[in-house]
């Protein structure tokens, strides 16, 4: 039996199962209604301004490869006035980060966009390949993420950049919340559902004239409401170019299994990752409404 026509345009036949919601589209009405969900997003959080000079996180992994290809799409359909460019750092990680900064620079030069590449050891004298030589791989996941999320800042500042953008997609976000609601650090779940945060400006350096000025970066997910299958789906029917292989030193045990409980939750319920965003995202604001509540009561004297 000839698959059904799609139920977007009715015109072709349908080639797709769409992951969030189970619509068969054909590859042109998935693609382009991709992109538009996306810019939805952008502006109803009013991510960006005219003219804003934003660095994409380029890891050559799938999730930045597609955003930047929709950024630079979206930028010239609507005529968004943004200024783009890539940022890469690199950990020094042989056989996993060269092959992703090779992906990255034809990316780069498929977009025409401008690339820049920061390294652990240009920033800090040292790459991951030395520190797990030296201490091993446990753990080293934590320590690599939040040096790159430094390198990210200084990679900005140096560019004259006030806003990140990195590839986050509503996997990442759920299995995050999973895993800061199991560890037990709900602090942390109102950043994790956040679509914007932002590092405060500091001075690095041992004053004596090394300091490094790192300015407010601004950071934001344009795709934390995008289903992993649904990137995975839009690059292969855009024929993106990207690397696909684990970092050699990853096997985060703990990230692994909230990965495999969000996969298994999707496959009974697909609505479950956003529904588990979204909820996160709500009870967050609810209980920063409570806590500022609570303030004004003590201030006014009547708490
Ligand atoms: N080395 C890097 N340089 C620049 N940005 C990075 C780097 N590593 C990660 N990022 C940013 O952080 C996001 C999430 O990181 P994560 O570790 O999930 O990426 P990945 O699995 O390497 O690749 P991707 O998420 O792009 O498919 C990426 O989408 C990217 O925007």
């Amino acid at each position: 039996m000839a698959p059904p026509l799609c139920a977007a345009c009715g015109q072709t036949r349908a080639q797709i199962l769409r992951p969030s919601n189970h619509q068969r589209l054909c590859a042109g009405c998935f693609t382009s209604l991709f992109e538009s969900e996306v810019y939805d997003v952008i502006s109803s959080h009013a991510l960006f301004s005219r003219g804003e000079k934003i660095a994409i996180g380029a890891s050559g992994g799938k999730d930045s490869c597609v955003l930047a290809a929709v950024l630079h799409a979206l930028n010239v359909r609507h005529d968004m006035g943004l200024d783009l460019v890539l940022l890469s750092i690199d950990e020094g990680i042989t056989g996993y980060r060269d092959h992703s900064l090779d992906a990255v620079r034809r990316n780069a030069a498929a977009l025409d966009l401008p690339l820049h590449i920061l390294s652990y050891q240009e920033l800090y004298g040292w790459s991951m390949d030395q520190v797990v030589a030296q201490i091993g791989k446990k753990g080293n996941c934590t320590y690599c993420g939040v040096f790159r999320r430094q390198a990210l800042d200084r990679g900005a500042s140096r560019l004259g950049v006030r806003h990140v953008v990195t590839g986050h997609n509503a996997d990442d976000v759920a299995e995050t919340v999973l895993m800061n609601l199991l560890r037990g650090d709900v602090a942390r779940l109102g950043r994790t559902c956040s679509i914007v945060t932002s590092t405060p400006g500091e001075v690095k350096g041992s004053g004596e004239g090394d300091e490094v000025q790192i300015t407010d970066v601004k950071r934001s997910k344009p795709l934390m409401y995008a289903y992993e299958k649904e990137i995975v789906l839009y690059a292969h029917h855009r024929k993106l170019d990207y690397f696909s292989t684990e970092c050699i030193y990853s096997p985060e045990a703990f990230r692994g299994s909230a990965r495999t409980l969000i996969k298994n939750l999707e496959r009974i319920r697909p609505e479950s990752i956003l529904d588990i965003v979204q909820r996160v995202h709500a009870l967050a604001r609810v209980s920063r409404k409570a806590r500022t509540g609570c303030g004004r009561l003590r201030r006014n004297g009547s708490g």
